[in-house]
Parts: structure tokens; C-alpha cells; sequence
């Protein structure tokens, strides 16, 4: 289980989370919802040791990260997928899978024969530079990239920006997949509803850095969208 308990981030003076508490069990997706700039991608930096914390503890399988640095937490078990991807364009796909790996060697072929039974795609791009990909195949290989170090915790920033709808649907089919199999907890920053829907067991909705509201998916009703969502 992954819990955010009373976590607080500053930029300098200004707060830019406030005192956000919640857990994700290893059967939830759970996706994090909100206008632009209310801090959610601060706050997954946060999570993963890319921010510190003002306040508040990082708890994975009972396990405090707070004090760990962002590499120590990713050997912990915290994968992210950044928005945006931050593939590196001048490696191949291989080489950015490898890269992902190098920790752990061993079982480097392992896992990415693991990342290509999501990703097919990706076998029949392995030697070309990760910059030419299309942005569909970019997010692909952005997400075989984080399960590479075969985390306890996954979370995604925005997977859905910039890529194309049918792409959109097969990237939430094989994440209801990997989760399926891996059974980790898994956290979402997303704007398009339509996916988070699809994929989220719940959500929370933030507004000027805090939790305005949260519930099981089927509880995401239109006056919360239109409050707290639509823009
Ligand atoms: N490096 C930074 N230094 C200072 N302020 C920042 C920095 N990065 C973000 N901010 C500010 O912090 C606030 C929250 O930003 P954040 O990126 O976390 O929001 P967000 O909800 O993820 O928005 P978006 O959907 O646009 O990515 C915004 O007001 C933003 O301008």
C-alpha cells in the first residue's frame, strides 16, 4: 500500500501543497484529478523524492521514504512515468529499456521481454532512436521504461497528453493489464476524463493544493466535474 499522509510542498514561500493525506491500495488505480496548476504533477514529485516535503511522510509497504532521496525510492519500488515522457532521444528504444535497468542487471532480459508482452510495438522499433518515435510510441516505451525496475508503486503523469485517441484507449487497456498482473498500487495525474474514467477504481480532485473532493469512480458526478474540472 502506498500512503500519502499530510503532505505539504513549498516552491520558496508559496505552498503549492497543502496537507494532502491518502492511501492507494495494491488493487486500486487511483487518478488525480484537477484544473492546470493546482499542483498535482508537484505533488507526484514530490512522492517520488524529486521535491521535498514541507510536511507529511511517504509510506510504501510500510516502509517511510520521506527521508530517502529519489533514487533511493525508486530502488524502493517508486516508478514514474513523467509527463511529457523524457525519452532520451539519441538512445535506441533498447538502450533506454537498458538504462532503466542497469540496477539490476541480472534480470534485464527478463523484464524486458516482460515490458515487450505489453508492448509489442516496441520489438519492432528496438534499434531505432527513442526521438523519431511517435508520441503513442513514446508513452509506450515511457511506461516499459518505468516497469523495467519491476516497481511496487507506479504513478503517471498526464500519460494521455499530446497522444491520439485510439492510441489513448490501447495505453488504458494495458494498464488495466500490467495492474491486473502486478497488483501495485498505481497513481494517475490526468485531465482527459473520458480515461480516467475507464481506468480509475478512485480519485481525488485537487483544488489550490488541497483534496477538494474524493470517491470511488462511479462517484466522479457532474457537479464535481463542473466545480472543481471544467475549465
Ligand atoms: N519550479 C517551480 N517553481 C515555482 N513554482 C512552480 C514550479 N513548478 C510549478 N510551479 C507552480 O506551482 C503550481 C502547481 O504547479 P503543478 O505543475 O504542480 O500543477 P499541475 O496541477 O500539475 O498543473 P498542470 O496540469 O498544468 O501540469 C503552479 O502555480 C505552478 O506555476
Amino acid at each position: 500500500m502506498l500512503e500519502i499522509c499530510n503532505v505539504s510542498v513549498n516552491y520558496g514561500q508559496s505552498r503549492v501543497v497543502n496537507n494532502v493525506s491518502f492511501q492507494v491500495e495494491p488493487l486500486e488505480k487511483m487518478v488525480i484529478l484537477g484544473r492546470n496548476g493546482v499542483g498535482k504533477t508537484t505533488l507526484l514529485k514530490s512522492i517520488i523524492g524529486l521535491l521535498p516535503l514541507q510536511n507529511g511522510k511517504i509510506i510504501l509497504n510500510n516502509e517511510d521514504l520521506s527521508g530517502l532521496k529519489a533514487y533511493e525510492r525508486a530502488i524502493s519500488g517508486v516508478a514514474y512515468v513523467p509527463q511529457g515522457r523524457e525519452i532520451i532521444p539519441h538512445l535506441t528504444v533498447r538502450e533506454n529499456l537498458e538504462l532503466a535497468a542497469l540496477a539490476h542487471t541480472k534480470e534485464i532480459t527478463q523484464r524486458m521481454e516482460e515490458v515487450f508482452e505489453y508492448f509489442p510495438i516496441l520489438t519492432e522499433h528496438l534499434h531505432r532512436k527513442g526521438g523519431v518515435l511517435s508520441g503513442g510510441q513514446q508513452q509506450q516505451l515511457a511506461i516499459g521504461r518505468a516497469l523495467m525496475s519491476h516497481p511496487q508503486a507506479l504513478l503517471l503523469d498526464e500519460p494521455t497528453e499530446g497522444i491520439q485517441p485510439n492510441v489513448v484507449a490501447e495505453i488504458a487497456n494495458i494498464l488495466i493489464r500490467i495492474h491486473r498482473k502486478m497488483l501495485i498500487p498505481i497513481i494517475i495525474v490526468e485531465q482527459n476524463l473520458k480515461f480516467a474514467r475507464k481506468l480509475a477504481d478512485r480519485f481525488v480532485v485537487m483544488q489550490k493544493g488541497e483534496i477538494v473532493a474524493s470517491g470511488k469512480s462511479g462517484e466522479l458526478t457532474d457537479e464535481i466535474i463542473h466545480k472543481y474540472l471544467t475549465v
